[in-house]
């Protein structure tokens, strides 16, 4: 391995309470919010068809007029008790609020620029109350920083003159002041989601990042960054040159969520995934394929049966309210997580051989394995090929009238469960308690010969 002063500190996952509490909460919201919600995707009768918080980069959109978009920044119908109560329904346990997305408008009062809430209509902080209200119901925030910042002269993407270096140097200090105080005014968040690291003025300063990263610790400990922060003395990101993860978790995963096991070689990580097909702020129309909240939920407990959390992002109106499809979401989802939520929290990788109905799921440290079932079979069988040495306990299902009979011995610790023929219009989970003994087999009838 290279010697590296700047790449990971710690091989394998943190084992404190804070990491510990993190990875049991699976289900987390991601709140995208900002001057972006205000064109939401349209500009002057013509629809832009990136990313609508992006809306500022597309060449239709005299940049002048984004920018001064913050006078029109007044959320009348913002209601953060509301915002919070509908994740809580929803059964999120963490939510991640863009404090400042790339445009560098602030949602919170910061002294140290002047592109802030506080210059607008609304004058308020936006981020306090958000705090309060996702704190009282028992929900961690966590704040999404953005590196990059269009609105600060001294931000550079890259550093070609001696001016650049230092314009940039200026600029670090500028970051550390936000960050130090984001930390100062919000105490209780557990964590930064950052972005925004992707140019060269901040992948040629890995130890720029790593220095920040342990200030923020030092500052806040038990802090949680994932690995979009760093970049190591070579520029790697993520993973350092020695294909080893920097920061808490693997913060690669967005928009997309690993297959199997092996993609995450036992690294603690996190998916976030938007509804429609590429939308994190507000945008008026949607379009191409819009998740329904079954797909959802699949990708929730997908990500959980490979030791991961899932995060789905909403992009709330310029005046403070959700969309329909949002609201529905939440709802649905939360109707779900009401009946099967002791399949996710406190969920992780299983171990077992996965099968085509569906995943399992483990209950940290117990010998409790959830099956969630989102294909059924025709057959009616769900196969179940257990490890060595497990015995199967008991089989039960959350709901009534899911499973019909005892599970059936087909094999050398193979089972079929038989299902009840009811149609299903949601994922389903029946729960095996399973025993780690030195036999195989367990008191369900014998293979019929
Ligand atoms: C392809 O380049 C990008 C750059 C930034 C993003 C940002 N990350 C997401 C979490 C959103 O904030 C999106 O704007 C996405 C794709």
């Amino acid at each position: 391995t290279l010697p590296l002063e700047h790449g990971a500190h710690r091989i394998g996952n943190r084992t404190d309470a804070d990491m510990t509490r993190w990875r049991s909460q699976r289900l987390g919201q991601f709140i995208h919010w900002g001057l972006y919600a205000i064109p939401g995707g349209e500009w002057k009768g013509k629809t832009y068809n990136g990313a609508a918080e992006w809306i500022r980069s597309w060449k239709e959109m005299p940049q002048q007029e984004y920018d001064n978009l913050y006078k029109q920044f007044n959320p009348v119908n913002y209601r953060p008790e509301e915002w919070a109560q509908q994740a809580s329904d929803m059964g999120a346990k963490y939510m991640i609020i863009t404090t400042k997305h790339h445009d560098g408008f602030c949602l919170w009062p910061s002294k140290y620029s002047k592109y802030t809430v506080a210059a607008s209509p609304w004058k308020k902080d936006i981020i306090g109350p958000m705090v309060d209200a996702y704190n009282k119901k028992g929900i961690d925030v966590y704040l999404y920083f953005s590196i990059i910042d269009w609105n600060q002269p001294d931000w550079r993407a890259a550093l070609k003159t001696p001016a650049d270096a230092a314009a940039y140097q200026r600029f670090k200090v500028f970051v550390k002041n936000q960050l130090t105080e984001l930390l100062q005014r919000y105490p209780t968040v557990k964590g930064f989601w950052f972005d925004g690291t992707w140019d060269d003025s901040w992948k040629n300063d890995g130890a720029f990042s790593d220095e920040l990263e342990q200030y923020l610790q030092r500052l806040h400990p038990g802090l949680i960054i994932g690995s979009r922060l760093r970049a190591d003395e070579k520029g790697a990101r993520h993973f350092d040159s020695n294909s080893r993860l920097m920061g808490d978790y693997e913060q690669g995963w967005e928009r997309k969520l690993p297959e199997k096991s092996a993609d995450v070689h036992g690294n603690d990580w996190e998916g976030v995934m938007t509804i429609p097909e590429n939308q994190w702020g507000y945008n008026a129309k949607w379009t191409g394929h819009i998740k329904s909240s079954n797909e959802l939920i699949e990708m929730l407990v997908k990500s959980a049966s490979l030791g991961g959390n899932f995060v789905i992002n909403f992009g709330p109106k310029s005046d403070g309210t959700f969309r329909t499809e949002e609201v529905q979401r939440m709802q649905e989802i939360g109707h779900w997580m009401k009946i099967n939520s002791s399949a996710i929290d406190g969920g992780t990788d299983a171990g077992f051989a996965k099968q085509d109905w569906g995943y399992y799921i483990r209950k940290s440290g117990t010998d409790s394995v959830y099956m969630v079932v989102c294909n059924v079979p025709v057959s009616g069988n769900l196969r179940v090929k257990l490890p060595a040495q497990t015995t199967l306990a008991n089989v039960t299902s959350l709901e009534k009238n899911i499973i019909s009979g005892t599970p059936e011995l087909i094999g050398k610790n193979e089972y079929f469960i038989h299902l009840d023929h009811k149609s299903q219009d949601a994922p389903f989970v029946i729960l095996l308690q399973t025993s780690k003994e030195n036999r195989d087999n367990s008191s369900f009838e014998k293979a019929k010969t």
